[in-house]
């Protein structure tokens, strides 16, 4: 317990020691802001008891005018506090929103499968906002709520003991019930965060879907979906802000016995001449002053309720461990790279396995074609070679190195990979193309979409590399898509590229763009491409066949189509493209 509180509050300590220095400052302006407001019911008692002993005018023009310009300055510093407060709150949130996104990022796609986009938006960016203002205020507002409180008192103490004692108890009293009750609404609150996130990603897997959505007549159904998770969110938020309030209404309830207390006394002192009409102005003013500090206090319970709640989710995302563990070789050979399957096997889930002791070997500069039914675990052979999983048993060598001894970075940079879903995101052509790499070159780029076949495409559009992308990837036809996805891998220089061809059917006039482009592509690098088309398996070296996750047959293009028996020379001879899906 002990333990995790201190782990919190270290945690808490690595966003906050970036803005060190303007949480000093915001202290600063907040004590002085307290100090300011300690002093005006003192002017304005002075005020009194000068008025009502028909005291000097000048004297009187003195303390009001005093009272005003102490007045704007107080007005000032809040201003001041509430810029510094957001500004501390953005810098910090922003950092833990940084170290979120970036987790993320790194964390295996089992992890990805499970959780949606929505879910992850309010988790990095929802969770993070709900404790903004316990990074830029909560030490800020406690430490002045103190302040001022110990500074109400202590004058009190100097202008009348009794009803000092009966505001410190009632001080005492408040504190005492927030701190009691502080824990209460965390857990539901987390509740709340929870309902909220899996609201949005819902929502966004709707949205994500809404051809599938509106061609289905689904709308009713999602409408209904959605109304029970607003219910639920309703439900929990209502729950979570009912338990955060106790600490508010039970202050409320203590101060209105406080201020009763008190104004009897004072009226008790003033009836017997103990104290005079500004004195009594003052105690009323400083009773009325004591709400705003316990106020305070309780606003802060309330926010800790709300930002303990994130703090639970936030460290328990960063907590969670990617399962690829990244070696330290970066060192390949130069050149085409070599690929080995030895016994892989593997699978998304314990019950259903994928892929059954796969082995075979690819050697530098050659090319594999794949072929398989649908489900017969093509693609989740090129997402074990590009480390999105581990396998469960066996060993993948790249360029003859283990690809668990690899760091990640080093694998990427050699190994590209060209899927058949094209990810366009918010940037110019150039951006999408080199992936916001800075360091190619537009005459790099024009040669190689020139080599590729895009050029004619990028000339169509209206600022040419210059022009504005939108995210997604409607905008481009398949064909187009592949070719960009090509010229994308082929910037990057590849030593080794997978490529998973488009299954639907092209144009022949594509097809044959796309074919050249492949060639290209594959000059200088080791291929491996999941087929779709009879013509891409006339330019490899070999065939395998898979299905159900095993190696049905595996061979040299030339041998296999001189066989009868082979599925390839079936495959030749009824020329059914659909087979190799
Ligand atoms: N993320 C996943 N979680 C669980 N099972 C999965 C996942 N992705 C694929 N599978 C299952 O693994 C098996 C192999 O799928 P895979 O996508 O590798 O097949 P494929 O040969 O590439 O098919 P296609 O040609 O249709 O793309 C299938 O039974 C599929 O249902």
């Amino acid at each position: 317990m002990l333990q995790s509180k201190q782990q919190s509050m270290a945690w808490l300590l690595r966003y906050l020691r970036p803005v060190s220095g303007r949480l000093g400052i915001l202290l600063l302006l907040l004590l002085a802001s307290t100090g300011v407001q300690l002093v005006n019911p003192q002017i304005v008692q002075r005020f009194i008891d000068t008025a009502a002993g028909s005291g000097v005018v000048s004297s009187l023009l003195t303390l009001a005018g005093t009272y005003l310009i102490l007045a704007a300055l107080n007005q000032l510093l809040t201003v001041a506090v509430s810029y510094l407060g957001n500004d501390v709150s953005w810098r910090s949130t922003n950092l833990l929103r940084g170290d979120l996104l970036k987790h993320c990022l790194r964390l295996d796609m089992r992890f990805h499968n499970v959780k949606t986009p929505g879910e992850m938006i309010e988790r990095i960016d929802g969770d993070v906002t709900h404790m903004s203002n316990f990074f830029s205020m909560f030490i800020i507002k406690v430490i002045g709520s103190f302040v001022l409180l110990a500074g109400i008192l202590g004058f009190m103490f100097t202008i009348n003991w009794p009803i000092a004692a009966v505001m410190t108890l009632f001080t005492f009293a408040s504190i005492g019930a927030m701190v009691f009750i502080r824990d209460m609404g965390v857990k539901s609150s987390k509740d709340e965060r929870g309902a909220s996130a899996a609201l949005f990603g819902f929502i966004e897997e709707r949205i994500a879907g809404i051809e599938d959505v509106q061609a289905n007549g689904n709308v009713p159904y999602v409408m209904n979906r959605f109304y029970r998770a607003m219910r639920n969110v309703f439900l929990k938020g209502r729950k979570a802000w009912m338990l955060r309030v106790v600490p508010w209404n039970t202050t409320v309830v203590l101060f209105a016995v406080a201020v009763t207390a008190v104004l009897l006394l004072g009226v008790h002192y003033y009836l017997n001449e103990k104290i005079s009409l500004g004195t009594l102005f003052l105690i009323y003013q400083y009773t009325q002053m004591l709400n705003d500090p316990i106020e305070q206090l309780g606003d802060q319970v309330q926010e800790f309720q709300k930002a303990k709640s994130g703090i639970m989710r936030s460290q328990e995302l960063l907590g969670s461990r990617s399962e690829i563990a990244e070696g330290t070789r970066t060192a390949l050979p130069e050149g085409p790279l070599g690929l080995e399957f030895e016994h892989v096997h593997f699978s998304y889930t314990p019950d259903k396995p994928v892929l059954h002791d796969i082995t075979f070997t690819v050697r530098p500069g050659e090319r594999l074609g794949i072929i398989g039914r649908t489900g017969s675990g093509k693609s989740s052979l090129s997402r074990v070679l590009l480390r999105l999983y581990n396998i469960g048993s066996g060993a993948i060598r790249v360029g003859g190195v283990d690809i668990r001894e690899l760091s990640l970075s080093a694998l990427y940079r050699r190994v590209g990979m060209v899927t058949q879903d094209v990810q366009l995101f918010d940037g110019s052509l150039r951006d999408n193309l080199t992936l916001f790499d800075g360091s190619i070159s537009d005459s790099y780029i024009l040669e190689t979409t020139e080599r590729l076949g895009l050029k004619q495409w990028i000339d169509s559009q209206p600022e040419g590399l210059d022009t504005h992308l939108k995210a997604g990837g409607s905008s481009l036809s398949a064909g187009e898509a592949q070719l960009f996805a090509l010229t994308r891998v082929f910037l990057t220089q590849p030593s080794l590229v997978i490529l998973d061809e488009p299954s639907s059917r092209l144009d022949a006039a594509t097809e044959a763009m796309l074919q050249t482009a492949v060639d290209q592509l594959m000059t200088h690098c080791t291929g491996i491409v999941i087929a779709h088309r009879l013509s891409t398996l006339e330019q490899v070296d070999h065939i395998m066949v898979l299905g159900d996750g095993r190696i049905l047959e595996f061979g040299e293009r030339e041998k296999l189509a001189k066989d009868p028996a082979s599925h390839y020379a079936q495959l030749l001879i009824t020329g059914r493209e659909e087979d190799l899906a």
